[in-house]
């Protein structure tokens, strides 16, 4: 269990605890047949996610079959649905499933999970997923596959998920262990073509924690989309309490597949054909080394069923196998797995370090020289590698990114585009820069989810490895110096770079309408004159300034919609540096992003902010400024 240096061959890795789940599996490849072969266009509706929709109350005693049952509409069945709605985190579910956090109770429940997936079979019926001469249902039927991660929570709700959408009336198919992008994949591959997929993972948060993420062949499901199905599953949630509309039906049948075979044959196949190496075409990677960090997650197959088929000593790789408790160092892309990582490389001499977290939808690598290379420097290779190929496309990624990383990418010829934190709104973005005519190849976010508009938009960690080490192998080809750090050598880096939290204090209910007063006080204050030096970026939250396009149809969610940017000038009319402010994602806090160019200067902004417009707002009376006091002496 304890975190290993392994290189142990893929058949004698183990865990596999899983399996516990009453379900009938029928396919002869075991649930562990992964570990030895082993593993979203967004046409958005996403402008349609609506704010005016979010955390809408409980409809009560409104259709959705059994659920016509909630007719007092009682603040107890409200309360009941909020349960569920609660469990909605942007565009996917995320919950506690396991006993184990101060304070926390489960809330990720089986119930909870079943009622989810079965409205998730109920909306899809609802879909025009694609045009009937493809369409692969029999008779109707969805058929949705299923993956997860290796947590300890996963067989036991896996069960309720098969449950839920058995009782939609879907087919269901059970992936095992697989990564996000492989779910999705699983919707696009032809052996496999499922109409969706739903991957049941709580990406880098702790073991204790465990969520849903959805597709369908469109991609990735909008916040909206979750919204819709979440309120769905708060009114059946409150019916099954009520021992309503529930009762034990036959189990569900649910088909065995090892799609992680399949995508990583597909990975292989697209190194092979991109490199075309002139005497090694199905061995491309011979003579590299490579590290890869899997976090324990489910990132191994990409060591024994991508790299070394493909030719590659991957000896001294880290964390491959599985673990439901993921040991420290925790699956998270940044310092420990990246240290290590580095060391690992150095240490072997590699040629690259991969570090993927727990469900591959984010990656970082490390190139030979120890360099780590994520963020911003990620952004910034695979925009080298990107530009390459589509000369002057535009590049989206978050606002929290650097000044310094839009100069990398108007030097080569591109336009940055710094839109909203969080993948999918960085994502979605690309998707309606394209639909507006304006091309946009790549769409990154600092957290290291990274997609291409060539792979269905779809934010797929292995995926950017791959056209990394596709660049790697092209330039020993070509005989050109240095490893792939190289490539971003003149990026500008900030001096200083700090995240800083507030959280939001009172009522949990209450927290998103206050961090959203928070927020907005900050643009006011602004707006108002009340804090001179600083400039707001025009486009609220995307800078639009530094060469990118106006928005067109933009139309944020409500939590989304106050996220603002602005930069700071000195008395000398110097700038400093920016801050971004915003909610978070996932908890009630207000996350502040600064970075300056002068030693010291994100102090000097924090002292600023704290005195002018934290002090005299009255927003300290519901929002704990300690952290930023702390910082600024
Ligand atoms: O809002 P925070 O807690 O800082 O988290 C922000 C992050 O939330 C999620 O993990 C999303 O997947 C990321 O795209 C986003 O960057």
């Amino acid at each position: 269990m304890a975190a290993t240096t392994t290189t142990t061959s893929p058949a004698t890795l183990q865990p596999c605890k899983n399996n516990a789940t009453g379900v009938v599996l029928i396919g002869r490849s075991s649930p562990c047949s992964w570990r030895k072969t082993l593993l979203r266009h967004h046409v958005v509706k996403a402008a349609a996610s609506s704010s005016s929709r979010w955390r809408k109350a409980a409809p009560t005693g409104a259709g959705g079959g059994e659920l016509k049952t909630s007719t007092s509409g009682t603040a107890r069945e409200e309360a009941a649905g909020d349960v569920i709605r609660r469990l909605q985190n942007g565009p996917d579910v995320r919950g506690v499933a396991l006993e184990g956090e101060k304070g926390r109770a489960v809330d990720l429940t089986p119930l909870a999970v079943e009622v989810i997936a079965e409205s998730f079979g109920e909306w899809l019926r609802d879909q025009d997923l694609q045009p009937l001469e493809s369409r692969t249902t029999d008779g109707g039927e969805m058929r949705v596959s299923v993956g997860r991660d290796p947590r300890l929570s996963g067989a036991a709700l896996g069960a309720a998920l098969f449950a839920g959408l058995a009782r939609a009336g879907c087919a269901v198919f059970d992936m095992g262990l697989a990564t996000t992008p492989a779910c999705f994949m699983s919707t696009k591959l032809p052996r496999f073509s499922y109409d969706a997929s739903i991957m049941m993972t709580a990406s880098h948060l702790p073991y204790t924690r465990n969520g849903l993420k959805f597709f369908t062949k469109r991609g990735g499901l909008t916040s909206g989309d979750v919204e819709d199905i979440c309120d769905l599953a708060a009114r059946k949630y409150v019916a099954r309490k009520m021992g309503l509309g529930g009762g034990r039906g036959m189990p569900p049948v649910v088909m065995r597949v090892n799609a992680m075979t399949a995508y990583a044959q597909h990975l292989r196949d697209i190194i092979k054909e991109r490199v075309a190496h002139p005497t090694h075409y199905d061995t491309p990677l011979k003579g590299f080394k490579v590290i890869v960090n899997a976090g324990n997650g489910c990132g191994g197959f990409f060591t024994w069923d991508v790299l070394e088929k493909l030719g590659a000593d991957t000896t001294g790789s880290l964390h491959l196998e599985p673990d439901g408790e993921f040991p420290p160092p925790p699956p998270r892309g940044p310092p420990p797995a990246m240290s290590l990582t580095r060391a690992a490389v150095l240490g072997r001499g590699a040629d690259l370090g991969v570090v993927f977290d727990t469900d591959v939808d984010r990656s970082g690598v490390v190139d030979a020289t120890g360099a780590a290379i994520n963020g911003d420097r990620l952004i910034a290779l695979m925009s080298s590698v990107v530009l390459g190929e589509h000369p002057g496309t535009t590049v989206v990624t978050d606002a929290r990114a650097g000044e310094g990383l839009t100069r990398f990418i108007e030097a080569r010829g591109g336009r940055h585009c710094l839109y909203r934190v969080g993948y999918r709104n960085v994502i979605d973005k690309g998707v309606q820069l394209n639909a507006d005519g304006v091309e946009t190849h790549l769409m990154m976010e600092t957290t290291g989810h990274g997609a291409l508009k060539e792979n269905y938009f779809l934010d797929d960690g292995a995926y950017m490895v791959v056209k990394i080490i596709i660049e790697m192998v092209r330039m020993r080809l070509q005989g050109l110096e240095g490893s792939i750090g190289s490539l971003i050598k003149d990026l500008e880096e900030p001096a200083e770079s700090v995240l800083l939290r507030m959280n939001i204090l009172g009522e949990a209910k209450y927290a998103k309408q206050r961090g959203a007063q928070a927020v907005q006080t900050f643009y006011n204050y602004i707006q108002e004159r009340k804090l001179n030096g600083w400039v707001l970026d025009d486009c609220g939250d995307c800078s639009v300034s530094q060469g990118c396009l106006v928005d067109t149809n933009d139309n944020p969610i409500a939590v989304d919609a106050y996220m603002y940017r602005a930069k700071f000038f000195d008395d000398y009319n110097r700038q400093l540096g920016w801050v971004h402010i915003r909610q978070s994602v996932h908890n009630p806090n207000i996350a502040i992003n600064m970075q300056s160019s002068v030693p010291g200067g994100c102090k000097s902004m924090a002292k600023n902010l704290l005195e002018r417009y934290l002090l005299t707002s009255g927003i300290n009376d519901f929002v704990d400024i300690s952290q930023v006091q702390k910082f600024v002496n």
